[in-house]
């Protein structure tokens, strides 16, 4: 079986699972990928790739504090609504899964019908979100589509907010993003406008290449050691391991009735 249903912490979950061992893990509690591993050489012990904050709620009760979080339809405070939107607090349906071409793969959805009440009101637009995730060798593949079925048009952002894993954020480079290559020595939470090709993310042990289209900027976050020890959900010493690089739309876009977007992301070794 490609994709079998799990608990993750408390929260229902899909573990995808590729013919050649390549796994991930997704919470329906914010369609939220919270572990990726890559197919590992034969023998080899498969490494976990997302970095998961020991002290992150896995009960539904607050967003989860790791992996790739959908942000939707708002960005951080850019907005008058919920801090990074309701997406990543919502439970979302699994609408297909299985296995195409050798990877495993699952896409889940949310729409006005699944908001609480509270977050449909606020937000009083009709929509589809869709998520696909995809696994298969040391590649990861995610697109998020948004619908709009209404008869308004909407104002949305929209990103995914992946923690990479890594261990010494001080050893991190990336290039792609500016001029120079970007190191982190402190607390860091910048936008990058217009990413015109793709991200190279040196994680201290591994090259990776960071790939997205739709999403037009990327952000990149690492809250330092003052932020972090006034995060209650993350222990003092974590902000050390993780970095955030996020493919976003910041936007805001607007979609019109019958319009769809779609941003797509791709993870793979840098050769
Ligand atoms: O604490 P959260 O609501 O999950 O936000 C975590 C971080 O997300 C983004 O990277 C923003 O740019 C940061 O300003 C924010 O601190």
């Amino acid at each position: 079986m490609s994709v079998s249903t799990i608990e993750y912490g408390q929260l229902p979950a899909l573990l995808l699972r590729a013919p050649d061992g390549a796994e991930a893990t997704i919470t329906l509690y914010g369609a939220h990928l919270v572990s990726w591993k890559p197919a590992a050489a034969t023998g080899a012990p498969a490494q976990e790739r997302m970095f998961m904050s020991r002290l992150s709620a896995l009960d539904g009760s607050r967003a989860i504090r790791g992996g790739v979080p959908v942000i939707f339809p708002q960005f951080a405070e850019r907005g008058e609504g919920t801090r990074h939107g309701f997406a990543r607090t919502s439970t979302w349906r699994v609408l297909d899964s299985g296995e195409q071409d050798g990877a495993a793969f699952a896409v889940l959805g949310l729409n006005q019908g699944d908001l609480s009440p509270q977050a449909s009101s606020a937000w009083a637009y009709a929509f589809e979100l869709a998520l696909r995730v995809a696994v298969h060798g040391a590649e990861l593949a995610m697109a998020l589509e948004v619908r709009n079925i209404g008869t308004h048009p909407f104002p949305f952002a929209a990103a995914l907010h992946t923690y990479h894993l890594v261990e010494d954020v001080e050893a991190v480079r990336i290039a792609g993003l500016q001029a120079e290559t970007l190191a982190i020595t402190d607390k860091l939470d910048q936008v990058f406008e217009g990413i015109a090709g793709a991200i190279h993310f040196d994680n201290g042990a591994d090259k990776l290449l960071l790939q997205q289209s739709g999403f037009t900027d990327a952000v990149v976050w690492n809250p330092g050691a003052a932020d972090a020890a006034a995060l209650a959900d993350m222990d003092d010493e974590e902000y050390r391991n993780f970095v955030c690089i996020e493919p976003a739309l910041l936007g805001p876009a607007t979609l019109e009735p019958g319009g769809v977007w779609r941003g797509e992301y791709r993870i793979s070794p840098a050769v």
